[in-house]
């Protein structure tokens, strides 16, 4: 029987990673048939770029599929099966603020993890909950495939304030990291593991791999990261092929400190953040951050490349790769679609999957995918190390959540005092006044308690 085709809207298809998401979907279309591509971006400059080669790579490559480009949401988002939603609140700028901010009081400056998170998650929120609101008023049956950042915080903004939206979040990290166990094995492909891993988005832990014949994989991984942490054999003989910035492979190397912390178990790499701020402040240039980074390699790479390819008008030889998250992408969009039953780690709400953690805690666990979506697999009880570490973790992400919607300077001043990258209430009360200051154009309205106001709450003995 063939298989339904399936009509996609990228929201966000300025991204850089949206030709990698096309060239997967592309190379993936015998397992996932496509009848309609459409991007949608509220910039619209920025996504001609990226749509204008992507027209030209569909004409010569899948001609059969229909193409749109637009920034009007009911034209994006009506007809669709899959939103893929990987958007960028205030783009690299903005990251690069979210990055020197905490690191001018010396606090390490960050993407998703730390004050920088957190403010990136003050500006996702009402970005991701658009989307929603319009997949559900023009498509009301698809299913929003989210990897917008910071996904815990979003994740759990997703869960507080659209409980019964059609909205399942992920992250690539474990994909990336598992590809590197796969290769430290020498195994084919990470499929050839089965994995059981929990925590939160990046702060999470595996516990067991096996292979499909149920031999324990652990030992082997562990006895490599003890040692060289997730940098790969081909990698330290300098004969891989794969062009790793030096950020990344420093990333990698210092999984080896984080595992010492618990050497039953191996990490997910945010954790250095988390285990050794002083070494990340330290290894920074507040000068030039990972954003930096980023412009200069990631963004300008993507977008000469689309450009060349609108300017010369063929896509014959073009210089577009595919990245982890896409393949992925692939099998959940699969799963939902054709009820495949893949077994994949997501970030869902944990129910009981982490038996002494909070129920409604939206943790990275192992699911089964079908049609009806994910159903996470019970992880079991974790040890107080851990517990006490997510405890503090998810408390930072609700406080985000309840800040946002409840426009609370006080609880968003909690929530980056409860960050364990962060040294005291002072500098928590620094570093977030400077990030009022650049996110005026983003984050809600933020109001201080009036000291009085407080004081008239009855006490409750
Ligand atoms: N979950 C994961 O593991 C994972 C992995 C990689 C990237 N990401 C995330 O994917 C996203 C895209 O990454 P990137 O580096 O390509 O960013 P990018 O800035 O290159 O692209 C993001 C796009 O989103 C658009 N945008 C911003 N706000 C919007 C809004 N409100 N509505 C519609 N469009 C909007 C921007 O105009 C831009 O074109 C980021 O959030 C990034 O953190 C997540
Ligand atoms: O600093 P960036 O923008 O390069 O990366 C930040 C993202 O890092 C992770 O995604 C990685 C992925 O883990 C890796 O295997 C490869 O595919 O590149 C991705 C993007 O660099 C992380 O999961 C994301 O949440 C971060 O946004
Ligand atoms: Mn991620």
């Amino acid at each position: 029987m063939s298989l339904k085709k399936q009509s996609i809207v990228v929201a966000g298809g300025g991204s850089t990673f949206t030709p990698g998401i096309i060239m997967m979907l592309l190379e993936n279309l015998d397992k996932f048939p496509i009848r309609q591509i459409k991007f949608y971006d509220n910039d619209y400059d920025r996504q001609k770029q990226i749509a204008d080669a992507t027209e030209i790579i569909l004409k010569e490559r899948a001609p059969e599929i229909k193409f749109v480009a637009t920034t009007d949401p009911e034209e994006a988002f009506t007809d669709i099966d899959f939103v893929m939603a990987h958007i960028r609140v205030g783009k690299y700028a903005m990251r690069e603020k979210d990055e020197k901010i905490p690191l001018k009081y010396g606090v390490i400056g960050q993407e998703t993890c730390g004050p920088g998170g957190i403010a990136y998650g003050m500006r996702s929120i009402g970005g991701v909950l658009e989307l929603i609101d319009y997949m559900e008023e023009y498509s009301p049956d698809a299913w929003m495939l989210n990897y917008s950042n910071p996904a815990a915080i979003v994740a759990e903004a997703t869960r507080k304030l659209r409980p019964n939206s059609k909205i399942i979040n992920i992250c690539d990290m474990p994909v990336g990291i598992e590809h590197r166990m796969a290769e430290i094995l020498g195994l084919q492909s990470r499929k050839d593991m089965t994995v059981r891993y929990y925590g939160l988005n990046h702060f999470g832990w595996w516990t067991d791999i096996r292979d499909k014949d149920g031999n324990d994989l652990m030992p082997e991984i562990q006895k490599h990261v003890k040692q060289h942490g997730y940098v790969t054999p081909s990698e330290l003989e300098g004969s891989s092929s794969e062009d790793v910035e030096e950020s990344w492979m420093y990333t990698y190397g210092k999984a080896k400190e984080v595992y010492e912390l618990d050497p039953k178990t191996l990490p997910n790499t945010y954790l250095k953040y988390y285990f050794y701020p002083q070494d990340e402040v330290e290894h920074s240039n507040p000068e030039y951050t990972r954003a930096n980074e980023v412009m200069d390699h990631r963004e300008k790479n993507v977008f000469s490349e689309c450009n060349r390819i609108a300017n010369i008008k063929t896509a014959e030889d073009a210089q577009l790769v595919t990245d982890d998250h896409a393949s992925y992408i692939v099998d959940l969009a699969r799963a939902i679609a054709y009820n495949t039953k893949e077994r994949m780690l997501l970030i869902v709400p944990n129910k009981g999957s982490i038996v002494n953690f909070d129920p409604t805690a939206m943790v990275e666990v192992p699911c089964m995918v079908g049609s009806e979506g994910p159903e996470p697999l019970v992880m079991g009880e974790i040890p107080r190390f851990q517990k006490g570490l997510m405890e503090q973790q998810v408390a930072v992400e609700k406080l985000v959540v309840e800040a946002w919607e409840e426009g609370s300077y006080q609880k968003l001043w909690q929530a980056i005092i409860l960050s364990k990258t962060v040294p005291n209430a002072r500098v928590a009360k620094q570093i977030l006044d400077d990030l009022i200051e650049a996110n005026k154009e983003y984050w809600p309205e933020l109001k201080k308690e009036n000291q009085t106001e407080t004081n008239k709450e009855p006490l409750t003995i």
